[in-house]
Parts: structure tokens; C-alpha cells; sequence
């Protein structure tokens, strides 16, 4: 029986594995990691993530030929196929803090495969990582080798969260990259056997290690990048009166732009375009090409003006202050169908509101209370790093009540930020909040999901991204 054992028991190594589990029952995997919190999860009925279709395929196949372990050791030393999917965060000091990816979890863990390891063994690349990092990694096991073959395999993820399970049983491409040696090939061959369970032949695309470990940063990088061109062109239709709707649609219409990923907001979120484009920027500057660094430096740029300038909309419109007002928050999380809040858009705009002395009033169906306390404490990257580095217990963030109803957190607001697009925002009795609210009362609509023209029937001042202002907010310009 092949076995395989995953390093890092996350958003990316439990849903992977848990697929492999499922459609490859003659291999018995096993997910390890060093949090005993989540492995406990993992064994448990509550999952440390959210994620639609994942419980039924853990409860499925957990205690038969999936297992979640913390003894990492062991499980390493037995497998022949080692997926390394731990954090690639940000570095947040020394060289190239801000920018480059901190491979210290990466590195760790090669140095105890090394350590533990008494047979032959393919190491998978699953984790985001810069150009060249295979490499550095066949340097850290052939110096320690013990005579052991250790063949490396970049094998990115492209799961979205939200749809990860969706993803992976029907993956656009997976791409293995290794080297072009007779055993580079042959382990190649191995790992494809695995996905050939249930991904047609034709969708999984090999390559040589530096072009599949560069393909993750590109594809990421033309994916934000798409986001902030709309969101780019949004601005400009709020200042022309074009509708940024129509104008994607059109656009999108052109069979060789396509019209998935046109959708304007209040900017991307998520843990990886943010920290991917920066590696990728870094590398670039690495490489002495500050021209292509500068070029995906402006998508980010793009995306924090975004943030910003949804901000200043809310602020201005509301006679240019909101102190003491209570400011309902409809969504947190960083999409929907997720619970995840890594650099999600809501945290900036929370602590801009907050910094002009707001009162939140913060509602998401899947984001806890404590995680919402600890994202509006913690500093810029640190929330990808070891829990030791994070604040421990968050002491309550003054100014933001979190509720578990929208119409809660609207009562007595004189303003709604939607900024998450949960399905549930959609069919809201708006009438019902409107006549809770302070008036005149806004609503700020950060993922163009409410019905304009209804609400303001209603009475609400509307503000959506990239739409035709509203007469109240047009008089009000957002200068920062
Ligand atoms: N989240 C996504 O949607 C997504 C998609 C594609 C690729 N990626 C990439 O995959 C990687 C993992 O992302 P994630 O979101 O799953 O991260 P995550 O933080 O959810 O999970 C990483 C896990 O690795 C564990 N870990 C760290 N060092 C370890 C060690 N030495 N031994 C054992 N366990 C260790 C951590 O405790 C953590 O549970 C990153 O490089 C990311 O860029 C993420
Ligand atoms: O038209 C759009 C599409 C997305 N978003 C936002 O962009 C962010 C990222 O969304 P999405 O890409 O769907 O989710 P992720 O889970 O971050 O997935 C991205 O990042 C993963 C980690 O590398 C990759 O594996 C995936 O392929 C890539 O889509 C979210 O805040 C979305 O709300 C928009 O604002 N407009």
C-alpha cells in the first residue's frame, strides 16, 4: 500500500488530502502537524475549518485510510510520498521583510524529514513558495542524506476556498514539476498515478520544477491583477456614471478576456494574492528587474487605494464623521462560504473606521468572536505566523461589539458596510432594518449584492462600488 503523509494539517493540507482519501482508497494518507488544537479538530465533529462538502468526505474516510496525527515524526518516516503544505507567511523582519515569503516552517520541516528518514522518498511541494525553493530543499536533504534518494516535486495548489471541495474533485489542471533526470521522471510518474485516480489524463501537465513553482505566483498574480482592473475602472465609472456592471459584462463578453473574475469590491482578500504577488515582486527585485516588480507592485497598490477609498465614501457621505455612530458590519470573512478572515478586506476597513472613532457593530455567520477581536489587534502579516507570535488572549477591542444577527447589528446603526457577500445579505427584510436605523440611514455596499433601486425606495442612501451615485453621495467627493 502506498502511503503518504501530509506536513501541515491547514486549509490546504486537510481538504487535499482528505480528496486523495477519498478517491484513492488503496492509499492510506495520513495529515500531520504540529498544532495538537488541530489535529484534536480534525478528529473531532467540529472541523477547524469551514469548508461546503468537507465533513462528509473527513466523516467518510477518517479511521479507514485517512488519519490526522501529531506525531509528525513517525508518520514521515514511514511514508513514501511526503506533501509539505505548511504556511509560507510573509516575513515580517530582516531581509526583505514585507515582501519575501518566510520559509522557516518550509525549511524546518525538510531539516526533520532529514532527520527521520530510513527509506527512499518523494517530497511534494504543495505549499506557495518562491522560484527555486526546490532547490534549497534538495541542498537541506542531500547534505544529510544517509545515502537516501530523495526525489522533489512542485506540486501547486489552485483551490479556492469556499469552492475547495469542487475544486479539487474536478481541478482545472495539476501541474507536477520535477527534474528532467530518469528519476525525476519516474517520481513524476508516480505522483501523476495518484491524481489519474480521477483527473483526466490531459489535465495534468508536467514541467520542469522552476516553471511549475513560477506558474503558482503567475497565476495568482493575473488573477488579482484582473480584480484590481476592474476595480481600477469602478473608480472611473463612479466619476463618469458608467456602471461597472455593464462595462464587465461587456467586456467580459470578449471570448479571449472571458467574464469569470471581473466582479468588483471592495478589494481581494484572502491569504494568498496579497502574499504571493509581494514574493513575486521580490523575487523580481531579486533578479534585477525592478520594471516587472513595479508592474505587479501597483496591482496590491491597486487594491489597498480600493479599501481605502470605500473607506473615505462611507466617511464623507456621513457628513465627514462618523465618531460615536454605530456602524453595522455585514460580513467579515474574506469571501463567502468561509470562515476564513487572512487578509480580508473587513479588517482594514474596520480599523479605518475605528481610527475615526466609529462605533462597529460586526456580524458574519462563520467568523468567531475571538478571531474577529484578534484580527482587529493584530499587526500587518502577523496573523500567518506561529499562534506564540499572535496576541494570546485578545483583550476586547473597545468601540466593536460582535452579534450573531444582521438585524442586530444594524439596530440604532446610521450605516450598513456589506462586506462579504454571504447569500443571506441578498434576502434581507430591508424595510424591517430601515425602520431600526438612524436616519437619513446608508447603506455601503461592498460586493455590488444589494438591489439599488429597491433600497432606495425604501429610503436608504446607497453607495455600491462602481455604480451611478447616489445625488447625496455625489456632493460629498471622497478625498482622502
Ligand atoms: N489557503 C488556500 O486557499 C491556499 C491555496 C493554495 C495554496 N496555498 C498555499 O499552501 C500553503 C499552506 O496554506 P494553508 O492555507 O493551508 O496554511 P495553514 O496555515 O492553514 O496551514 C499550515 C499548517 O502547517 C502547520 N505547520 C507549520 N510548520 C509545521 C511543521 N514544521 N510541522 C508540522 N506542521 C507544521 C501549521 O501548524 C498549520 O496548521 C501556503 O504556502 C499557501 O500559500 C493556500
Ligand atoms: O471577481 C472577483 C473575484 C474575487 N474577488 C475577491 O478576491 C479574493 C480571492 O478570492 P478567490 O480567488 O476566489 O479565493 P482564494 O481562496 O483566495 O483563492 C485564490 O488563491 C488561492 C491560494 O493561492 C489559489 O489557489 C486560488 O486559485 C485563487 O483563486 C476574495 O476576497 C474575493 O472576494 C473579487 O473581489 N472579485
Amino acid at each position: 500500500m502506498v502511503k503518504i503523509c501530509c506536513i501541515g494539517a491547514g486549509y490546504v493540507g486537510g481538504p487535499t488530502m482528505a480528496v486523495i482519501a477519498l478517491k484513492c482508497p488503496s492509499i492510506q494518507v495520513v495529515v500531520v502537524d504540529i498544532s495538537v488544537s488541530r489535529i484534536t479538530a480534525w478528529n473531532s465533529e467540529q472541523l477547524p475549518i469551514y469548508e461546503p462538502g468537507l465533513e462528509d468526505i473527513v466523516k467518510q474516510c477518517r479511521g479507514k485510510n485517512l488519519f490526522f496525527s501529531t506525531d509528525v515524526e513517525k508518520n514521515v518516516a514511514e511514508a513514501d510520498i511526503i506533501f509539505v503544505s505548511v504556511n509560507t507567511p510573509t516575513k515580517t523582519q530582516g531581509l526583505g521583510a514585507g515582501k519575501a515569503a518566510d520559509l522557516t516552517y518550509w525549511e524546518s520541516s525538510a531539516r526533520m524529514i532529514a532527520d527521520v528518514s530510513t527509506s527512499n522518498k518523494i517530497v511534494v511541494e504543495k505549499s506557495t513558495v518562491p522560484v527555486k525553493t526546490a532547490e534549497a530543499i534538495e541542498k537541506i536533504l542531500s547534505f544529510n542524506s544517509k545515502g537516501i534518494n530523495y526525489q522533489i516535486l512542485s506540486n501547486p495548489e489552485f483551490l479556492a476556498e469556499g469552492t475547495a471541495i469542487q475544486d479539487l474533485f474536478n481541478p482545472d489542471r495539476v501541474l507536477i514539476g520535477g527534474r528532467e533526470t530518469p528519476d525525476g521522471q519516474k517520481a513524476i510518474q508516480t505522483l501523476k498515478d495518484v491524481y489519474a485516480h480521477w483527473v483526466p489524463e490531459d489535465r495534468i501537465i508536467t514541467t520542469n520544477l522552476w516553471s511549475a513553482e513560477l506558474s503558482k505566483l503567475a497565476a495568482n498574480a493575473f488573477l488579482a491583477q484582473r480584480i484590481s482592473s476592474v476595480n481600477a475602472m469602478s473608480a472611473l465609472c463612479e466619476a463618469t456614471g458608467a456602471d461597472v456592471s455593464q462595462v464587465s459584462h461587456a467586456v467580459g463578453k470578449d471570448t479571449r478576456i472571458g467574464s469569470k473574475f471581473l466582479n468588483a469590491s471592495v478589494g481581494f482578500g484572502g491569504s494568498c494574492f496579497q502574499k504571493d504577488i509581494l514574493n513575486l515582486v521580490y523575487i523580481c527585485e531579486c533578479n534585477g528587474l525592478p520594471e516587472v516588480a513595479n508592474y505587479w507592485k501597483q496591482v496590491i497598490k491597486v487594491n489597498d487605494y480600493q479599501k481605502k477609498r470605500f473607506v473615505n465614501r462611507v466617511v464623507s457621505s456621513m457628513f465627514n464623521t462618523v465618531s460615536g455612530k454605530k456602524i453595522a458590519i455585514l460580513g467579515f470573512a474574506f469571501k463567502k462560504d468561509t470562515g476564513d478572515t487572512r487578509e480580508t478586506p473587513a479588517i482594514d476597513v474596520c480599523k479605518e473606521l475605528l481610527r475615526d472613532r466609529a462605533r462597529l457593530s460586526i456580524y458574519d455567520p462563520q467568523v468567531t468572536v475571538d478571531q474577529i477581536q484578534r484580527d482587529l489587534l493584530m499587526d500587518k502579516f502577523d496573523w500567518d505566523h506561529a499562534v506564540h507570535l499572535q496576541p494570546m488572549s485578545p483583550s476586547t477591542v473597545k468601540k466593536v461589539s460582535i452579534v450573531w444577527d444582521a438585524y442586530e447589528a444594524a439596530r440604532d446603526a446610521h450605516a450598513i458596510c456589506i462586506l462579504t457577500e454571504w447569500d443571506e445579505f441578498k434576502t434581507l427584510d430591508y424595510q424591517r432594518i430601515f425602520d431600526n436605523m438612524q436616519k437619513p440611514a446608508f447603506v455601503f455596499d461592498g460586493r455590488n449584492m444589494v438591489n439599488v433601486k429597491k433600497l432606495r425606495e425604501i429610503g436608504f442612501i446607497v453607495y455600491s462600488i462602481g455604480k451611478p451615485l447616489d445625488p447625496w453621495i455625489k456632493d460629498m467627493p471622497a478625498v482622502a
